[in-house]
């Protein structure tokens, strides 16, 4: 269907549509499924890249006041990646930013980590350019032979090239290393080889079973994919790295899918959010439904929420610095009981690994290659989205 502002696409899901390659590979020009799957191969690239880095100066100094991630959108997700998996005995404040410049009282004794895909939004730029005016340690990270390099040039800082293969969306992982070996460097984080080893491994694997060629009823993320068609996806995560995945599950399905989606941490929704599930899309819909009707008459098949919980079940029973462990699986075994009370259907993810950053891989594959799927079933490409092009050039960015 055509629709408004030459977009296409189809309101309902075509499900056989996903058990069909060739239609997948035709309906994905861009290859997004093929960009995904490289994720492991992204870990393993970005490391030996920033291995090649002169990371070591920004050791120089010491251990610095504080650390700002600066980027929007991807680039910007890699700041929660590294506060999440610095964790929270990070000796020093790790602060995401998200706006052009950087905040107010960044100065010498502070390092800013500048990130941008294509090495030239305007936020990250910004900020290399405030870093190097204030003294601040500065590194960048982003596609090579770009603004963002010169700017990194300048400052004579550190830039780890990341080759611009695939939208920002499908580089996550190009970037998220840099920026963890950078904290790394600084004695921020605890990531060692084994743990990218382990990382890109588990990557690889989940790529595998969410293959095109693997049908639905085996394939994870097309299961999750169908699973969500034509609902309103809640994402909850169990624990502050579940959260981190929870929201780029949110970033994937908009980006990708345009589903609307509500994404965030449990334990806050648990306060507020939660409330959602007894309203007209929750247990209101739910209690009205007619279970003879035809699954794609509008009329008496409303829209409905789903709720997908990713759990974490973490490392940290012993550590009494994080919410004990026992908190946050009472709390996502309570959400679970209440979704089914009200007929709200439900899928769990749960983290596996050892590293945290394996566990945040585990969280974020499959919700990936789902929001691929999901797009492809309502006949959208999953990588050219007309709104962000359309909206970049009505506002002039
Ligand atoms: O990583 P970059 O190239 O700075 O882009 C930032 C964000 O802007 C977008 O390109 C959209 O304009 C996103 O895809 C991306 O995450």
């Amino acid at each position: 269907m055509e629709g408004t502002a030459g977009v296409s696409g189809h309101r309902h899901a075509d499900e056989a549509l996903l058990d069909d390659a060739a239609q997948l590979s035709e309906r994905d020009p861009g290859g997004m499924l093929r960009h995904t799957a490289s994720a492991g191969a992204q870990v393993r690239e970005s490391a030996a890249l920033a291995a090649e880095a002169n990371l070591s100066v920004l050791a120089d100094d010491g251990r610095p006041r504080a650390v700002v991630i600066a980027g929007i959108g991807t680039a910007g997700r890699t700041g929660d990646v590294l506060a999440t998996v610095a964790g929270p005995r990070c000796p020093v404040p790790v602060i995401p930013h998200r706006s052009a410049g950087v905040p107010g009282w960044v100065g010498a004794a502070d390092v800013v980590i500048a990130v941008s895909a294509s090495g030239r939004s305007p936020e990250a730029l910004g900020a290399a350019e405030a870093a190097h005016r204030r003294g601040a340690r500065l590194v960048a990270v982003g596609a090579p032979d770009s603004q963002l390099q010169s700017v990194a040039e300048r400052a004579r800082a550190p830039f780890i090239p990341v080759p611009r293969r695939a939208p920002a969306r499908a580089s996550l992982w190009a970037l998220t290393v840099p920026v963890l070996l950078a904290a790394r460097t600084l004695g921020l984080v605890k990531v060692n080889e084994a743990d990218l080893a382990e990382t890109a491994a588990r990557l690889d694997a989940d790529a595998d079973r969410c293959r095109p060629t693997a049908e639905s009823f085996v394939n994870p993320a097309k299961s999750l994919a169908l699973g969500l068609s034509g609902s309103i996806p809640i994402v909850w995560g169990s624990s502050p790295l579940a959260t981190v995945a929870a929201r780029r599950f949110g970033d994937t399905l908009s980006a990708n899918a345009r589903y609307p989606v509500v994404a965030g941490a449990l334990g806050e929704a648990g306060r507020g959010r939660v409330g959602l599930l007894d309203g007209v899309f929750g247990g209101l819909a739910e209690g009205q439904r007619d279970i003879f009707a035809d699954p794609g008459d509008d009329e008496s098949d409303g829209t409905r929420l789903r709720l997908v919980l990713l759990r974490d079940g973490g490392l940290n029973a012993d550590d009494d610095t994080d919410e004990p462990l026992a908190v946050e699986e009472r709390r996502a075994d309570a959400v679970q009981t209440l979704a089914e009370r009200r007929g709200v259907r439900c899928d769990v993810v749960t983290a596996e690994g050892g590293s945290a950053l394996e566990r945040l891989a585990s969280l974020v594959a499959v919700p990936d290659f789902a929001s691929i799927y999901l797009a492809l079933a309502h006949g959208l490409d999953p990588m050219a989205v007309p709104a962000i092009t359309e909206m970049k050039e009505l506002a002039n960015q």
